[in-house]
């Protein structure tokens, strides 16, 4: 087995110690987490554990109260102005649901960050999203169509097009499966292991276990503000962790207690 020492000396994202809590709830009690550079790392945990949270917290949409965030070495929040924009620059993310602008067509959609965020030429842009559609195996006329003339498995893919429009190096998928059939599910999966051969690094959250299988090096799983168990995708059947396997096998009894309020 790797040491944790050796996992931390190759980390892209350090999370260490982070506490968020929303009045008197407690979402991130302590939240320790390393995403290896050039791996795919997968949480998972029930509805409401604080995944977004912890998305939102690296991306600094989120300041947490305490803990620390480090990406290639860098503390997260002492950086301003033009490092922070830098910094944003590593990023692509595949929201839930896509998130598509629905006045602009598919290829505009997947040209935006370039041009606005990095001053693409416009002409420039439109061929690499073109190029990116073809990747995520979108025929060209798709671009000029709008998102509402589009299935909910063709939005994750111009989705997806436009989160690895820049090649960012490191790239979030927030429930990438979520709402579609188990084909086009693992179409998207392939897409997303396809995204990890340029050495992308990839955080996910999903509560759809096949997908984790899939697409994770890693799983990690979040439960009351902490990560209770981190390993090798390969051993998540041999945790030995009760919390894991109530989860892993979606048993309504166990040591998880759903809130379930009226
Ligand atoms: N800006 C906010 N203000 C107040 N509470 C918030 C805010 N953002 C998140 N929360 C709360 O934090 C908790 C965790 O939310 P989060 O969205 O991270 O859950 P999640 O694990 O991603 O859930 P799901 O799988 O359902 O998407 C929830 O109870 C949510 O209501």
């Amino acid at each position: 087995m790797e040491s944790a020492a050796s996992v931390t000396a190759d980390a892209k994202i350090v999370i260490k110690g982070v506490k968020k809590r929303f009045g008197p709830k407690v979402v991130l009690d302590g939240l320790d987490l390393v995403v290896p550079r050039g791996q795919s790392l997968v949480i998972i945990g029930g509805s409401g554990t604080g995944k977004s949270v912890t998305i939102k917290c690296v991306l600094g949409i989120l300041k947490p109260d305490a803990g620390q965030i480090l990406v290639d070495g860098q503390d997260t929040a002492k950086l301003r102005g033009n490092a922070r924009d830098a910094y944003l620059r590593k990023f692509g993310m595949l929201f839930q649901g896509a998130a598509l602008f629905d006045s602009m067509t598919v290829w505009e959609n997947v040209a935006f960050g370039l041009i606005q965020g990095r001053g693409v030429k416009r002409a420039t842009a439109r061929e690499i999203a073109f190029e990116k559609l073809a990747k995520v195996g979108l025929a060209a006329d798709v671009g000029a169509l709008y998102p509402s003339e589009l299935s909910g498995g063709m939005q994750k893919r111009v989705g997806l097009a436009r989160a690895i429009a820049a090649e960012p190096e490191i790239i979030f998928f927030d429930e990438p499966t979520t709402g579609l059939d188990p084909i086009m599910s693992d179409i998207i999966n392939n897409l997303i292991v396809e995204t990890r051969g340029s050495g992308t690094t990839t955080l996910s959250i999903t509560h759809d276990l096949v997908s984790a299988r899939k697409i994770a090096d890693r799983i990690a799983m979040l439960y009351k503000g902490k990560i209770i168990w981190e390993g090798p995708t390969a051993e998540i059947d041999r945790s030995g962790n009760p919390y894991v396997e109530q989860f892993i096998h979606g048993r309504a009894e166990g040591p998880i207690k759903m809130e379930v309020k009226a």
